[in-house]
């Protein structure tokens, strides 16, 4: 037996003695190591990690017959109304609704790295968007304390949206994003991100100009039209016509122009595939 087979086996023996209270945490840490031994079969760790009764079913891993946990990522363009759907969905008993960590990117020990970015994109974007690469792993490796986690975006969104926005209009210099991508490759090849479904609230950059005048978030008030569609550009290419990078779960898209009572009854009608972690 190789080296690497013993650390596996003795991995996968160390992770099953775990509690089930820890199976979230154990599934992570195994996943984690199966990627830094090399190990491309994440998915079969997890499900041995869990226990003997555990089998795999298509993208979902059922224990003991109950449905394993699933995580829903809300996507779309600043002020297109994401906060708004996690404040619907987190009235239902059962899901648990992760905001983006914003108070935290305004105020890391007295220094608001959002504003600063917005001020001066080419000093700024390296870090501030190294914080929210670091916040959003923190955010995604929490141990889930409900069967459906509802997050709004994802560290990929931060690194193919937002990263490359400030590197395509020439506002990030080469080198910071040589390093936040060597530190985006090194985090995504070694720790398993939990995903099953990506919703795209998709909204034209007029309606979400509008909205974020209305909102009227202080640092946010030097942003013109161009740059929402310059975001509004990469989600497209992302998540619609997957022609940019990586998409990692199926996409269920969800027009998000229409004023609050539409979009709450659109939410309702969606909130069966939202729940099932499916697009169809
Ligand atoms: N469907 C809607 N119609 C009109 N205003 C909306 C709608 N959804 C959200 N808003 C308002 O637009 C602003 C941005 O919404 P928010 O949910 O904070 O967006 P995001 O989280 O995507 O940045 C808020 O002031 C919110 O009250
Ligand atoms: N990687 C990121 C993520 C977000 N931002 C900015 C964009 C907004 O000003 C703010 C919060 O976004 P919202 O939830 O309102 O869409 O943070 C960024 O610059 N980089």
């Amino acid at each position: 037996m190789s080296f690497n087979s013993l650390c596996m086996n003795n991995l996968w023996r160390s992770a099953i003695r775990l509690s089930s209270n820890a199976a979230v945490t154990s599934t992570r840490l195994v996943a984690i190591r199966c990627k830094r031994f090399g190990d491309k079969r994440g998915e079969l760790c997890q499900t041995r990690a869990h226990s003997n009764n555990t089998q795999h079913v298509s993208r979902k891993l059922v224990r003991n017959g109950k449905e394993k946990k699933l995580v829903v990522f809300i996507e779309g363009n600043i002020a297109s109304g994401k906060t708004t759907c996690l404040e619907y969905f987190s009235k239902t008993s059962n899901i648990e609704v992760l905001t983006e960590p914003v108070s935290k990117w305004r105020n890391v020990r007295g220094h608001n790295p959002l504003g600063l970015m917005y001020q001066d994109p080419t000093r700024w974007g390296i870090t501030l968007q190294t914080y929210v690469q670091l916040t959003m792993l923190d955010r995604h490796l929490s141990t889930m304390s409900a069967p459906v986690r509802m997050m709004e975006r994802s560290i990929y969104s931060a690194k193919y949206i937002f990263v490359e926005n400030l590197f395509r209009s020439g506002k990030m210099p080469e080198v910071d994003f040589a390093v936040l991508s060597e530190w985006f490759e090194w985090i995504t090849q070694n720790i398993a991100i939990p995903v099953d479904l990506i919703v795209y609230l998709q909204s034209s950059p007029q309606t979400c100009h509008e909205r974020l005048k209305e909102r009227c978030r202080e640092e946010e008030k030097i942003i013109p039209l161009e740059y929402l569609e310059a975001i509004h550009q990469l989600y497209e290419d992302w998540l619609i016509k997957k022609t940019s990078f990586n998409v990692p779960a199926p996409v269920l898209v969800i027009p998000a122009d229409d004023d609050l009572q539409k979009m709450l009854h659109q939410y309702e009608e969606n909130r069966e595939k939202i729940l099932a972690g499916s697009n169809v």
